[in-house]
């Protein structure tokens, strides 16, 4: 039976540190503080953008929260994010995607100050990862990472297999792999016999949004299987990529999901709230 990896009991861990750093920063006089910026009514979006919020005031963040409306122009998006750069009392931005069709995401993103780009999409930020300098990174493999460093599962040496290529997961969370001395692969929907590939895994990530896509015949024996994937069912129930109950048996280690990699997300967006906070005393 497969360690079942806890990110609800981790992630509370973090945010109750992270509320004892926010304490004595605001000794010094400096509240962290996140602006989110949601566009339109997405409903998994308000889901998460709730939840944020929700952490964010348990731990003393200060969330400033932006709701504008889905036929927002792109012209008001890049004007509000230009004021959130201006602002002296914003440390971080988080623009939440995906955005409505008539707004262009990359050149949102590329607005955004880098010295606040707290989800770390900016180029610069995805430029200090690569070259394995210091830099916030997306939220959500953050979290992936903190959570297998929770459990003491060492990456160094090990095949990592990530399906999934996109920059808001899978890219960056090859580059923090390969940081931490993996072997990393990044798996995708063209890629050839893909079982064969995710059976070789020492530790198989999957963050495509296909609810259970990975079922016991994709995993390695004692193999540490981490589900990124979030999809809410016709049941009204949330399902990962992984067919859990099929995996379990085999796996070593496994994410549940609700409760796995979800809250460690957002335990790791405050963290970087709280880091970019920081820099108001040290610069
Ligand atoms: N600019 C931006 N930054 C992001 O970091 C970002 C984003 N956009 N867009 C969407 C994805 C997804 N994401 C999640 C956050 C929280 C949960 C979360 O709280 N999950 C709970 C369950 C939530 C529920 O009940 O639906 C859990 O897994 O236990 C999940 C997913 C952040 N993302
Ligand atoms: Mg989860």
């Amino acid at each position: 039976m497969a360690t079942r990896l806890d990110g609800k009991v981790v992630s509370k861990r973090i945010l109750s540190e992270l509320q004892q750093t926010v304490t004595g920063l605001a000794q010094q006089g400096v509240t962290p503080t996140l602006a989110v910026i949601l566009v339109g009514s997405d409903p998994a979006s308000q889901v998460y953008v709730r939840n944020k919020q929700r952490r964010a005031e348990e731990i003393g963040v200060r969330s400033l929260m932006f709701k504008l409306p889905e036929e927002t122009s792109q012209k008001t998006l890049l004007a509000k994010v230009a004021e959130l750069n201006q602002d002296p009392d914003v440390d971080g931005i988080l623009v939440q995607l995906p955005l409505p069709k008539q707004l262009d995401e990359r050149v949102v993103i590329n607005s955004i100050d880098p010295d606040k780009d707290v989800d770390g999409f900016s180029p610069v930020s995805v430029g200090r990862l690569w070259t394995n300098e210091p830099t916030v990174v997306a939220s959500t493999p953050y979290g992936i990472m903190a959570l297998l460093d929770a459990y003491q599962i060492d990456v160094t040496g090990k095949r990592v297999v990530i399906v999934g290529r996109s920059n808001i997961v899978g890219r960056p969370l090859a580059g923090l792999m390969v940081n931490h001395d993996a072997t990393v692969t990044i798996a995708h929907s063209k890629t050839r016999d893909l079982k064969a590939l995710t059976r070789e895994a020492d530790i198989l990530v999957v963050a495509i949004g296909v609810p259970h896509f990975i079922g016991a015949d994709a995993v390695k024996p004692g193999a540490t299987v981490i589900d990124v994937g979030i999809s809410r069912g016709a049941d009204g129930k949330l399902h990962g990529d992984v067919d859990a109950d099929a995996v379990e048996p085999v796996a070593g280690a496994l994410t549940p999901v609700p409760g796995g990699v979800g809250p460690m997300t957002i335990a790791s967006l405050m963290a970087q709230t709280v880091e970019l906070a920081k820099r108001r005393l040290h610069g």
